[in-house]
């Protein structure tokens, strides 16, 4: 029994997988110690916002120290694995698809590939990684569950297939493909433009080099 973490709010909640990401990254580099400020450059969230989020976790951050970067990975793992495993499915089976499916995302991760859709008959009643692959056709057949969807289609089939996803009450959708989709304001979309994010490395790498005693 945990009550302390349900008074968590919602808003803080929401932001938690964020700085668990980045916080991640930092204990991955050997870092022990962390300031709400590069936090706040490094997630784009006020530093206000981050030292009130954080004041629920039972961190406090002594001046000029920041916070305990160990500890808060720790209380961040135990509060997101109390949620329960949000079921995905996974839409395109080419080659991104394929290489999603045989990661296994549930190894530090709350989520799950349930099921994924193909149009290629060829790679209908097929196992990748585990998960079995339907027909598009069916789509609406096999999303009970299912809240997350994530999109590795040709980027001309991805808005009719967002669609579809919003009708069978989809809550999330991970964009891969390069088209922009139009969903209602109940959903959630988030584009993973890789060529965007290659550009972001070589535009950093120019203007913020790293120094070596960092
Ligand atoms: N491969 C990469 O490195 C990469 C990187 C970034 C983004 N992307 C984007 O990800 C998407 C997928 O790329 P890919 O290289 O895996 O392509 P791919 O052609 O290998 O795979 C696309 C898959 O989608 C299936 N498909 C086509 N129409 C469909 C439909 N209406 N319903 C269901 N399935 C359908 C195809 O049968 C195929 O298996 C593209 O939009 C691409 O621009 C790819």
């Amino acid at each position: 029994m945990d009550s302390e973490h349900t008074k968590i709010p919602q808003a803080t909640a929401k932001r938690l997988p964020l700085y668990y990401r980045f916080l991640n990254n930092l204990h991955g580099q050997g870092k022990l110690r962390v300031s709400s400020k590069e936090l706040s450059e490094a997630v784009k969230v006020d530093s206000a916002t981050i030292r009130r989020d954080f004041s629920y976790f039972g961190a406090l951050g002594k001046k000029g120290y920041g916070y305990n970067v160990e500890y808060l990975l720790s209380f961040f793992r135990k509060t997101l694995d109390q949620d329960e495993t949000t079921k995905v499915a996974l839409i395109g089976v080419g080659n991104l698809g394929t290489a999603f499916l045989n990661y296994n995302f549930t190894k530090n991760n709350n989520t799950k590939i349930e099921v994924a859709f193909d149009a290629n008959h060829d790679r209908i009643g097929e196992e990748v990684g585990g998960v079995p692959v339907q027909h598009i056709d069916d789509l609406e057949k096999h999303m009970d569950g299912i809240g997350v969807a994530i999109l590795t289609v040709p980027a001309t089939a991805a808005q009719g297939i967002a669609d579809r996803l919003v009708e069978a009450g989809i809550s999330g959708v991970l964009n891969f493909t390069p088209a922009r989709i139009t969903v209602p304001s109940n959903v959630r979309v988030h584009h993973i433009d890789l060529a965007i994010e290659l550009q972001a490395l070589v535009y950093f790498l120019k203007h913020y080099p790293l120094n070596e005693e960092d």
